[in-house]
């Protein structure tokens, strides 16, 4: 029989701190007698952790898939945080099935050999005393290190876990981070252990907002200790300010653990639901003071509006015309002046511009434009589908024009268009030999459908799209020179958003419209606009539309910043930027978190570190401030001791 837990942990202590070794050497004398007692376990047995099939896995987990999406962030936070020094991380379920696994490719071998894989399940009835199995058992956060472990082969391995609960206090999985070979010293693993709690509470309040997301949202700081700042606890209240749920912590703290009251937010602090709405849209991202009645302790709040059921979605850009994209950059307003002329005039209209410049969205404001408004607009991207199904796609098929062919034969698209707007993106990608035949669509307004003998009349307006140079796809011999000259006659060239001169309308106006889906109310502070109009959107209008959806989705405050937006974005080199065809150069492309990172270190300097008049100078909470100083790797210069208070403050 191997030697207790406490034999192990002898001299280890040290007081009070993250590892709190006194608790979890009861926790884990406690585990070990229900392995030997309880779960029969021979610690001797080489049996390697039960795997579960890919079936049964790909059941457990998509019986789960909307706690997976929410925990994949604390996932991959973690795994960048740890991989690097050797660990791998796991989230299970709440029987201790391994749900997600995360590893690194030159340790992933030893990993498996050791038990760490998809499926595996770490429940304590199954491998005795271990990470995950005791923390589900405990419902609480646990160390378990080398020879801690009840089985002797799981000996070297040490685990960190934490549980991570849901809104309505269930345990829903347990994130985990274990290494092989750990050192002896288990005060080593203090800062991983750290950082599986904080991303375990992350998950758990990401499954609080999302759950309680029609409703108002508090996000308090705790108080006291600037370093307990990091967590955030969540209340959550309807339009009368009656309380409707509040985060596991946050209910520890103010109700003792008791099950919620039926109390309004004026019971519990010396706020009233309008006064807090009302300050909030007074000062949007501005931190709330909020005192609790109870014991007068004072504590930061930012308020969340809820996600309201979208409202009716404005006219589409098609009946809505030129007006749907509200430009005021001299150049599109002179090709909307000049297209608006050539519309319904038989001619094929050709927009070139990069991906994501909003060809597509040019050629709805043509069709809503045009006299067909009322008919189909129906758009075609050839070079999104395989070269052999462009034909039957564009011009359709007879019955048993092919094997798999349905029944009854299929229109094209061409003949789905007849009488409105057929919009052919990416023609550059069309086929040679299909090109002759579109030209006859053009230029005879007649189509024969696969396995057709008899042509069929169409009437419609074709614009085209593409990115690529035309005229060189001609000389090289890839597209057909009677089309190009039938495509080169009404073109119109799109410019990139970085070449725009009224890029922060466009983002202004896209940021409306993802609020607006979203049922959200949030500011764009005049800096923020500023850094996303110079940055340089290689991706244009659609990455900007993909950024602010982002940003939208993640913003826990009423007012937009630069940390909310993707990670890509904020670090990625901005592809350079070319001098505006307007001969106006747009400003230097800077990557936003060069931007973002060098505010605030530029501030903490300027307040000497103080933390809440750098928040202030910056404009966010001290919460939101440490975030961010986390998320930019910014260490404060006395980071050590702090790093410690808080260690101290969870125990
Ligand atoms: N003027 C505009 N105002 C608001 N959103 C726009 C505007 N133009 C384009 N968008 C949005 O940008 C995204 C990309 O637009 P679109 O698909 O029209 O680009 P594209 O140039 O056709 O791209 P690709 O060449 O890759 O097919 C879409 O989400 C669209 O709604």
């Amino acid at each position: 029989m191997q030697g207790r837990p406490g034999d192990s942990l002898a001299g280890g202590h040290f007081a009070g701190g993250v590892l709190s070794l006194l608790s979890n050497e009861e926790r884990l004398q406690a585990s070990w007698r229900r392995s030997e007692e309880r779960y029969r376990i021979d610690p001797d047995t080489r049996a390697k952790a039960r795997v579960l099939s890919a079936a049964e896995c790909r059941d457990v987990r998509e019986h789960m898939s909307s706690f997976l999406r929410i925990a994949q962030l604390g996932v991959t936070r973690l795994h960048e945080q740890v991989r690097d020094s050797g660990y791998c991380v796991l989230l299970t379920n709440g029987q201790g099935a391994t749900v997600e696994f995360r590893g690194n490719p030159s340790l992933d071998g030893e990993f498996r050999r050791r038990g760490f894989i998809l499926g595996a399940c770490w429940s304590e009835g199954e491998e005795g005393t271990c990470g995950v199995g005791t923390a589900i058992v405990d419902r609480a956060p646990i160390l378990v290190h080398r020879e801690e472990h009840f089985r002797n082969h799981n000996n070297g391995i040490t685990c960190s876990a934490a549980p991570v609960f849901g809104p309505e206090d269930e345990l829903v999985g347990v994130l985990n981070a274990s290494a092989f070979a750990a050192p002896e010293n288990r005060n080593s693993q203090a800062v991983v252990y750290r950082l599986v709690q904080q991303n375990a509470l992350a998950i758990e309040n990401a499954l609080f907002v999302e759950a309680c997301k029609s409703a108002w949202i508090l996000s308090i700081s705790a108080p006291g200790d600037c370093w307990s700042l990091g967590e955030v606890h969540f209340l959550a209240f309807d339009d009368g300010g009656q309380i409707l749920a509040v985060s596991r912590r946050l209910r520890a703290g103010l109700f003792a653990g008791a099950a919620l009251p039926s109390r309004r937010l004026e019971d519990i602090f010396d706020q009233s639901a309008v006064a807090l709405v009302k300050r909030a849209h007074e000062r949007p991202g501005a931190p709330i003071p909020l005192r609790c009645l109870a014991n007068g302790l004072l504590f930061e709040a930012q308020l969340r509006a809820p996600v309201r059921e979208a409202p009716p979605r404005p006219a589409t850009s098609a009946r809505r015309g030129f007006d749907a994209l509200a430009a005021e950059d001299p150049r599109v307003l002179e090709s909307i002046e000049r297209v608006k002329r050539v519309v319904d005039r038989k001619l094929t209209i050709l927009l070139l511009g990069e991906t994501g410049s909003g060809k597509e969205a040019f050629a709805k404001a043509i069709h809503g434009h045009s006299q067909r408004c009322d008919k189909p607009f129906v758009a075609l991207n050839c070079a999104a589908i395989p070269e052999s199904l462009i034909e039957s796609e564009l011009f359709g098929y007879k019955e048993g024009a092919f094997t798999g062919a349905k029944v009854k034969g299929a229109k094209g698209k061409v003949q789905q268009a007849s009488g409105g707007t057929l919009f052919l993106d990416e023609i550059g990608d069309m086929p040679l030999a299909l090109q002759t035949r579109l030209l006859r669509v053009l230029a005879e307004g007649e189509v024969v459908a696969l396995g057709a003998s008899e042509p069929e009349k169409v009437d419609l307006n074709v614009v085209c799209a593409t990115h690529r140079d035309l005229a060189a796809m001609v000389r090289a011999g890839l597209f057909r020179e009677d089309l190009f000259y039938r495509l080169n006659a009404a073109v119109f060239r799109l410019p990139a958003l970085r070449e725009r001169s009224d890029r922060r309308e466009v983002i202004r106006q896209v940021l409306d419209e993802e609020l607006a889906t979203a049922g959200r109310a949030l500011a764009l502070p005049e800096g923020v606009l500023e850094q996303l109009a110079a940055y340089a959107w290689p991706g244009n209008i659609r990455e900007l539309r993909n950024a602010l959806r982002f940003a939208v989705a993640v913003c826990d405050d009423n007012a937009l910043a630069l940390a909310h937006f993707p990670e890509s974005l904020m670090v990625a080199a901005p592809a350079p930027v070319p001098q505006s065809l307007t001969g106006e150069a747009p400003p230097a492309a800077r990557s936003i978190a060069a931007d973002g990172r060098e505010q605030i270190l530029a501030e903490l300097r300027r307040c000497h570190w103080n933390i809440s008049a750098a928040a202030e100078a910056v404009g966010v909470s001290r919460s939101t401030l440490y975030r961010r100083m986390q998320r930019f790797g910014i260490v404060a210069p006395n980071a050590a001791d702090a790093m410690e208070a808080h260690a101290r403050l969870d125990h």
